[in-house]
């Protein structure tokens, strides 16, 4: 199969090694110039743009848009619409929202699959898990190439019509979030704790065998061995958010209950206040001395 890859990024360029390892072609196109040169030395046909890349396609076109959510990926469609009809498949499997991907697969004339990828650059020796939705022929007929870019045939399947692969990686992430959240809580009580303890040691044991091993606890034992037990310079404070943010809202629209995922994304936005005193904490304190006359420690205690 001859697929093209537009976005050569962290997870683009192993969508490009995973499918030419497996014997496929690859048309690559980047804004990036440079990331274009690396594809084409890595066996990847290179092109100057979008609309090169779909013209050096032909009939029947596989694409693979792998650029950040949001404009880019609107952008990259505007250029191929032209250049797409109804036997052409594109697939996004960045982390766009579900609702963006609905409407993209009502307007294209192509068909669209929408690709939840996990396992992140990390992951790339093995492959990752894609959650797809989108037509079943059009799935089926990139079987290839989801075999190649996940960990195999049971690392991909299609979970439904249009959206639905991104609204089933929207939940991962909120998933994500709130597993983070715990495994952050039960470090922090044993860093704080009654013993001296090997944090790298503790996580070790717990990833054979314990019944919460997993890959993000070999993440933290990774984390603990390189930043040491204290972790180090590691800023208090967590990026990203928007696709937490977007299972929350999704969980309020059906009334379903999340706390912990709630809870880890409210966790991550606290680590980004600039005022180091949270004004919830400061009220609390206040009150007590409200209510039970109990010291209220200030700013300005020695
Ligand atoms: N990094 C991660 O762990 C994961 C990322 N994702 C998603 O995959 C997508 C890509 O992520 P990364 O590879 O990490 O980002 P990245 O920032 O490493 O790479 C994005 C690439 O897209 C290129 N690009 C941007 N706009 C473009 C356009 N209009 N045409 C052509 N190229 C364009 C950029 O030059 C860049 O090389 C995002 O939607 C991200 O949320 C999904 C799962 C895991
Ligand atoms: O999808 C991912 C992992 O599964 C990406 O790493 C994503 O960026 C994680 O979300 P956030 O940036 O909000 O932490």
């Amino acid at each position: 199969m001859q697929l093209g890859v537009i976005g050569l990024g962290r997870m683009g360029r192993i969508v490009v090694d995973r499918t030419l390892d497996a014997g496929h072609d690859v048309v690559a196109f980047d804004l990036d110039e440079h990331a274009v040169a690396d594809a084409a030395d890595a066996g990847a046909e290179p092109a100057e743009s979008v609309v090169d890349l779909a013209e050096r396609l032909g009939d029947d076109k596989r694409i693979w848009l792998m650029v950040p959510a949001g404009d880019a990926v609107d952008a990259a469609l505007d250029d191929l619409e032209p250049h797409l009809d109804g036997d052409d498949v594109v697939v996004d499997g960045g982390n766009s929202y579900f609702e963006d991907s609905v409407r993209r697969a009502e307007s294209t004339d192509a068909a669209y699959l929408d690709c939840g990828t996990s396992g992140g650059p990390a992951g790339a020796a093995v492959g990752f898990s894609l959650m797809v939705g989108g037509p079943k022929w059009a799935y089926d007929e990139l079987v290839p190439v989801f075999d190649a870019v996940a960990t195999g045939p049971d690392g991909h399947d299609r979970m439904g019509p249009a959206g639905s692969g991104h609204y089933v990686k929207m939940v991962h992430n909120g998933v994500e979030y709130a597993l983070m959240q715990t495994y952050g809580e039960g470090f922090e009580l044993l860093a704080n704790g009654r013993y001296d303890l090997d944090l790298e040691s503790v996580a070790r044991t717990w990833n054979n065998g314990a019944v919460i091993r997993s890959w993000l606890l070999e993440l933290c034992e990774e984390a603990f061995r390189e930043e040491g037990n204290d972790l180090g310079t590691v800023a208090d404070r967590v990026e990203g958010g928007s696709t937490g943010t977007w299972t929350v809202q999704e969980a309020l629209e059906q009334e379903v209950a999340v706390p912990l995922i709630y809870e880890a994304l409210g966790e991550r936005f606290d680590s980004r206040t600039e005022d180091p005193g949270k004004f919830s904490r400061r009220l609390a304190n206040r009150l007590r001395y409200g209510f039970g006359r109990h010291d209220v420690p200030r700013t300005d205690d020695a």
